[in-house]
């Protein structure tokens, strides 16, 4: 809508194919992309000072980024990935600042599905950036009438909500696939935003981030969307199915990441280490849903 834009591809069969027939078949089969979408193999066909997303999964961020580093540094960076990277516990704008010394860098999420946003359904997000001035830019650049963003200074915060209601959201997935209910899956989203609170607050971030859109907001969605594919997962997981492998599903890799990430600082995720022991399929879901309920009753 606030066009043109240019889309890059990895893959030039790929982006041939887009270019023919005006559809990612692959990845949003069913959406025209407007005329103002450019398709480009080449990153310098980008005019240096316009903003770049980073749309890829979180734990090849770091890769796609060493690989394009010349021409991304010339770049405001606003990275569009939810999750924590496995092998070094950091958050997207952590990477890129590791990755390109002295880069802009934001995060823009929230509660959105690709698809919705593409047929232009009303959506809110929250972008976040450490420099203010610079966010105010990119708040104005980025939205539109049909998708509304809040800004933030705080991207600890925003990243680590929508990290960390990845997780959640396969707790909920599991806990309808085992056919607990509701109920239980209500008292799981509530227990889970405690838990990715607690987390989030440790790490630095303020705990109204948590209850803004990247957090409580994305929680919702996912925990109940049925586009969801973390929830989708854990639903799988639940009800003893299978599910394709190739979907990315970023909740998994960030159980674990934050789980060590929550040992070093010393606090307690009991739902994020329940899903990790389901995803090592050394408990069922009904033993771990035993385990949590049998743990000390205390104060709310
Ligand atoms: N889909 C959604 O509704 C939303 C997704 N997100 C987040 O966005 C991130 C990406 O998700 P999504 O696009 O759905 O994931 P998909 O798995 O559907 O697509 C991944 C995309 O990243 C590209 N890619 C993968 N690895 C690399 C690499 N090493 N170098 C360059 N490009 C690469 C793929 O290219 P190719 O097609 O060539 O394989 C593809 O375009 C995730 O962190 C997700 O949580 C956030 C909000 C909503
Ligand atoms: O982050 C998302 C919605 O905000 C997309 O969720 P999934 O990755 O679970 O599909």
């Amino acid at each position: 809508a606030n066009g043109p834009v240019t889309l890059w591809a990895r893959d030039p069969a790929h982006a041939d194919e887009m270019r023919k027939t005006r559809e990612n078949a692959r990845r949003l089969p069913g959406i025209t992309l407007p005329d103002a979408i450019g398709i480009a193999t080449d990153f310098d066909t980008v005019s240096p000072g316009l903003p770049v997303l980073l749309a890829v999964p979180m734990q090849q961020l770091r890769g796609m980024a060493e690989t394009h580093a010349a021409a991304l540094q010339d770049h405001p960076l606003v990275a569009c990935c939810k999750g924590i990277e496995l092998k070094t516990g950091q958050g997207p704008t952590a990477i890129l600042s590791s990755v390109l010394p002295g880069a802009h860098s934001a995060i823009l999420t929230g509660p959105s599905f690709a698809a919705d946003i593409a047929r232009g359904l009303p959506t809110a997000l929250t972008l976040a950036c450490a420099d203010p001035d610079m966010g105010e830019t990119l708040q104005e650049a980025l939205s539109t009438p049909a998708l509304r963003l809040y800004r933030t200074t705080d991207t600890v915060g925003a990243e680590l909500g929508g990290a960390l209601k990845n997780v959640i959201a396969i707790a909920a997935g599991a806990v309808m696939g085992a056919g607990l209910g509701d109920s239980a899956r209500a008292a799981l989203m509530t227990r889970g935003y405690a838990e990715m609170t607690r987390l989030a607050v440790a790490m630095g971030a303020r705990p109204e981030t948590l209850a803004g859109l990247s957090g409580f907001g994305d929680l919702v969605l996912t925990c109940t969307g049925a586009q969801s594919r973390n929830y989708r997962f854990g639903h799988a997981l639940g009800a003893g199915a299978d599910f394709d492998p190739t979907i990315t599903v970023e909740g998994a890799a960030t159980a674990r990441a934050a789980l060590s990430r929550a040992h070093e600082a010393g606090v307690d995720l009991p739902i994020t280490a329940a899903v990790v022991a389901l995803l090592d399929g050394s408990v069922s879901v009904l033993q771990v849903m035993d385990r949590l309920l049998s743990r000390p009753l205390k104060e709310e």
